[in-house]
């Protein structure tokens, strides 16, 4: 395996925009450390250490209230580092698995009393080496109650997915809006094809987020400050407010050529939800009803 590598920036900006109060980093990171929590064998990149104490100084450095901890392929379906960092965040951290499919009903309950709330099933072939879909489902069919399910894919495989995502019979969360090519603009062929996805169900969710991979300019996009991610996801969020659920995406894995400022992406979010409610409803209340739900209630996750 290569040299460990650094892809979160030293000396993140405080950001001009405020978030509300009770705002939530609904997709974010740990690493390791690693002497405690060893990468995955088939991690397909290997990072410095980015541990709980890191990521929650971020948090207050970019005026945040709560975290949700997504699993990163490095740890594979250890989640161990992420149930960790909830552990130590006092309750101010939920968290999105990767598991064995295999896994049994009495293991998913201890996920559930160490905060996960859903699992994450990631098609991106530069991270993961298989992704069965069969296995996929029968596992998304015995979640406990109120989770959900978080996909990783890139807009060229939306289509071949859909008999897939049609069949899972939870809400799910769709990362990065399933990474359309936002040169195209709001009308192009990526976000028309994910509007009909959305227009599929009222439990699709989706993250407007990381317009430092969207709009890279080592993908042919501006770079900072993204102004082709602002233009094309701007409109989704407005029509979808009750759906989206917002992250900085720390620290960034695989980012290490072209480095975010996380003030900056913080400052992104005003662009694309440009009005008091859309913030409240896109850093609060969604990822509230997503991850902090009563779940002793009779209700069922539903995006409004
Ligand atoms: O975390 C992200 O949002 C994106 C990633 C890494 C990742 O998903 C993982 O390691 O599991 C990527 O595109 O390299």
């Amino acid at each position: 395996m290569a040299d460990r590598i650094t892809s979160w920036h030293a000396n993140p900006s405080k950001p001009k925009f405020t978030p509300p109060p009770g705002a939530v980093d609904a997709h974010c990171h740990v690493f390791g450390p690693m002497a405690e929590f060893p990468f995955s064998p088939k991690a397909k990149y290997l990072p410095e250490d980015a541990g709980p104490d890191m990521l929650f100084a971020l948090r207050d450095h970019l005026g945040f209230e709560k975290n949700v901890i997504v699993q990163a392929s490095c740890h594979g379906t250890d989640n161990s580092a992420t149930l960790h960092a909830i552990a130590a965040s006092e309750g101010k951290a939920r968290g999105v698995a990767v598991v064995d499919p295999a896994i049994s009903e009495d293991d998913l309950a201890a996920l559930h009393l160490g905060g996960i709330r859903g699992i994450r099933f990631n098609f991106l072939k530069r991270l993961v080496d298989d992704a069965p879909k069969d296995k996929f489902l029968e596992v998304a069919s015995r979640l406990p109650k109120g989770w959900h399910v978080v996909i990783y894919f890139e807009a060229d495989i939306l289509e071949e997915l859909r008999p897939f995502m049609d069949a899972i019979p939870v809400p799910i969360v769709v990362d990065h809006m399933g990474r359309p090519d936002v040169t195209q603009g709001p009308d192009g062929p990526d976000m028309k094809a994910f509007r009909r996805f959305l227009d599929s169900r009222d439990d699709i969710w989706f993250k407007p987020t990381c317009p430092d991979r969207l709009d890279a300019i080592k993908e042919g996009g501006k770079g900072d400050p993204w102004d082709n991610f602002a233009a094309a996801v701007a409109p989704l969020v407005a029509d979808y407010p009750a759906r989206c659920i917002w992250g900085t995406d720390w620290p960034h894995p695989n980012m290490q050529d072209e480095i975010p400022d996380d003030g900056h992406l913080v400052d992104m979010i005003p662009r694309i939800a440009p009005t008091a409610e859309l913030q409240q409803a896109l850093l609060v209340d969604n990822p509230h009803r997503l991850y902090w739900a009563d779940l002793s209630a009779n209700s069922r996750v539903t995006a409004g």
